[in-house]
This record gives C-alpha cells, structure tokens and sequence, in this order.
C-alpha cells in the first residue's frame, strides 16, 4: 500500500497555531490539489488529534470527482480513517457520519465503552498495539482490506510517527506565505524527534501553487 502524506504548513514549518486550531494555510488551487489527490485513494487518515482540533469530514468537494468514483464502482468517498489509541473520537465527529465508512485505529489500551460507542456510531474498529496504534500492523489490515494507496494528512504527532515506522513513501508539502511561529505549535513532524538516522528525502517536484510553493518528495 503506497502511503502519501499530505500537508501543508507556514513557512516557517508550522501545521497550525500554539491554540492547535485551524489555520487556512492553503489557497483555493491548492485544496483543489488535495481535493483530488484524495479522490485518488482509496483511503484518507488522519490522527485524533487532528479530529478534535478540526473536526474534519475528509469527503470529497467536488460533486464531478465522487460522480467519477461511483462510474469507476467505488464508493463516492473514500474510506477515513483516525489513528485514536484510546478512542477518543467523539461520536458527533463529522468523520463518523454516513457519508463514508470510517475505521478508527485504536490500541489494546482503549476502553471498552468507548470502543463499544464507536461502532454503535457504525466505525469500524482495528486493533493494533499495547499503549499505541502500531501503525505497521493496523496499515497491513487496511491492505488486506485492498486498500491500495491511503493519503495521510497529518498531524504532526502522526506523521513522526509514520516516517519512525518507515511507512511514508511520499510526501506533499505546501509551503503557505505565513509565519505562525510559537514554540508549541505543531510542525510538520512533531513526535519524540530523531537524533541519528534522520529518514532522508528525494526531491521529485517543485511547482508554485497560489502564492506558495508544492514540494514533492519520496522517501528513500
Ligand atoms: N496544516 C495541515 O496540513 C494540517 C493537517 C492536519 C492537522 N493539522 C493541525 O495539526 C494539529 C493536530 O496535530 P497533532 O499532532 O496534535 O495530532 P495528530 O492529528 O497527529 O494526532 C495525534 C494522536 O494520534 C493518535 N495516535 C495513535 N497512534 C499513534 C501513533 N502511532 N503515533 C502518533 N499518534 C498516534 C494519538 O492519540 C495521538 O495523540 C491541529 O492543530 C491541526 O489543526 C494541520
Ligand atoms: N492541505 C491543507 N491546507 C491547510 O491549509 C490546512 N489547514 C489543512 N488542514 C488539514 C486538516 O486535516 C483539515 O482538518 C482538513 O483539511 C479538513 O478537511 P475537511 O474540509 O473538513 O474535509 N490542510
């Protein structure tokens, strides 16, 4: 399964600000860039974390690309994904209404009644790891599952983690025209931080987009 992780931050490497609210950091063609590259996957993951600052709904805009989907036999959406080791999701979250099939990642530390909310709130549940998601083990079920590339977008906490695990192959990151600043503010990879072999990156692609700039990245 290819895993790309998307993301876009300010300049100065910010996903958001010290408040962990949502910042438009993207302009219209870049959400439209990422509007597609999710009606290109099969599955759109994002980290609790994520949920609870943002509540997003990870659907699809753009009526012509879910019309695309369904003449290709795939649902309208793709499937959404939370890594929630505890199962903190809230079942009013946007992500868990019918709109498309949410599996929530959780770990053996999760309490039974807040697994047991979640799928009455029709998530599907996959546990792997004691404390934590281990996200090797829950991303090789969604393979099983079929899943051929899932698109990551963030946050920071999750996209450590992913690159700790070896598990990014690709990484889009929008470069926006701000400065957040703040020295609790999530970055693009937050997590414990590595100090020796630091996951090296392959420049693929650079392209202006509204007034910032895409990388494009794989992952050695
Ligand atoms: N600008 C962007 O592109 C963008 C994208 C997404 C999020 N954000 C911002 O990022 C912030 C949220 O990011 P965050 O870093 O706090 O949270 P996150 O979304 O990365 O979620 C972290 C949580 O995921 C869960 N998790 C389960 N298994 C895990 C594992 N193996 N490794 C890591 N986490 C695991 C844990 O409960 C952890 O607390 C918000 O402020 C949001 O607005 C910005
Ligand atoms: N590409 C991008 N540019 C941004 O400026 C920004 N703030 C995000 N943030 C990503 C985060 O995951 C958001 O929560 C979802 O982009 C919301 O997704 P919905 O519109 O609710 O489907 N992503």
């Amino acid at each position: 399964m290819r895993v790309v992780v998307n993301a876009a931050m300010s300049a100065d490497g910010k996903l958001s600000s010290k408040r962990r609210e949502q910042i438009a950091i993207s302009g219209p063609d870049d959400f439209d860039r990422m509007d597609a590259l999710r009606a290109g996957s099969d599955a759109v993951m994002v980290g609790v974390g994520t949920v609870l600052a943002d509540d997003p709904h990870l659907t699809l805009d753009d009526p012509e690309r879910q019309a695309a989907r369904r003449d290709r036999d795939e649902s309208a959406h793709p499937v959404r994904v939370v890594a929630d080791s505890r199962a903190r999701t809230p079942t009013d979250a946007r992500i868990l209404d019918d709109a498309a099939t949410t599996y929530v990642l959780v770990s053996e530390s999760a309490p039974t009644e807040r697994i047991e909310a979640l799928e009455s709130s029709g998530a599907r549940l996959v546990t792997a790891g004691d404390e934590r998601v281990a996200l090797t083990d829950a991303l090789s079920t969604l393979e099983r599952e079929g899943f051929d590339q899932l698109m990551v977008e963030g946050g920071g906490e999750l996209i450590f983690s992913l690159f700790e695990a070896g598990l990014a192959d690709e990484l889009r990151v929008f470069v926006g025209p701000k400065i957040i600043g703040g020295r609790d503010a999530p970055t693009l990879a937050d997590g414990e931080g590595f100090v020796s072999e630091f996951p090296e990156l392959e420049l693929a692609d650079v392209e202006r987009i509204d007034d910032g700039v895409l990388l494009r990245y794989s992952v050695e």
